[in-house]
């Protein structure tokens, strides 16, 4: 494992430097190619760091393509869309001018249809990523990779770009990046909040199988991944 641990005294602290590192990986992935994709997280937790990024002026945001890492399966009018955080917490002001790669569809459900549609866009994402910023569950999942998922191993091990997957502890059917996918990064992020997050990550980092906590697929990956965390 190739894990390092940052810790800050405090949320916005965290989202500052998160955001500048970030902002940091987008630069250079446009003064290398030309254009920068980013894949965020949703959840309770990046709000301030999408803030802290979206208000960032030396960056040319045309040359920006912003998607999720994972979405609930419902539209953007939907307070449990993570589209919707992304677009009211970060493509506001400067980062209006990026482009949003939407993982939703449209539709009650993440068909095949639907998912060869969203497919289809993610082909036009300027890969490699710039940076992936995953999350994590306290139940040990990250991205949508959800303890007894029924595409569990799929969504590890498939070469993508995304796939649907329900599980137990998901609510709503979701749509994921596969793992594979999301390791083809210049930089990766783990953001975690909480102590009880920091001992879930403890405990991910022990023994035991990726089944019952799946951001041990993150963590054994052999990717280097850096964890921002504050209490
Ligand atoms: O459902 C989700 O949860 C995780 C963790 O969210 P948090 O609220 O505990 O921060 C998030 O990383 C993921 O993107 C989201 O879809």
């Amino acid at each position: 494992m190739i894990i390092e641990r940052r810790s800050f005294a405090d949320k916005a602290t965290l989202a500052k430097e998160l955001a500048e590192a970030v902002a940091d990986r987008i630069r250079a992935a446009i003064a290398e190619r030309g254009a920068a994709a980013i894949a965020v997280s949703g959840g309770s937790t990046p709000g301030k760091f999408f803030q802290a990024l979206g208000k960032t002026k030396d960056i040319d945001w045309s040359k920006v393509v912003v998607t999720l890492v994972d979405e609930r399966w419902v539209d953007e009018t939907s307070d449990r869309s993570n589209a919707l955080l992304v677009n009211e917490k970060m493509l506001q002001g400067p980062a209006a001018n990026a482009r949003f790669f939407p993982l939703y569809s449209g539709g009650e459900e993440p068909t095949d249809a639907a998912i060869a549609k969203t497919n289809a866009l993610m082909a036009e994402l300027p890969l490699p990523f710039a940076a992936v910023i995953l999350g994590m569950g306290s139940d040990g999942h990250t991205a949508s990779f959800f303890p007894g998922g029924d595409t569990l191993d799929a969504a590890l091990n498939a070469s993508g770009p995304t796939l649907a997957i329900r599980a137990p502890g998901a609510g709503e059917p979701r749509v994921t990046f596969t793992l594979p996918r999301l390791l083809e990064t210049d930089g990766l992020y783990l953001h975690i909040e909480g102590e009880g997050k920091a001992e879930v990550l403890d405990a991910a980092l022990g023994d035991g199988p990726v089944e019952d906590m799946p951001i041990r697929a993150v963590l054994r990956s052999g990717e280097p991944v850096t964890v921002y965390w504050c209490p």
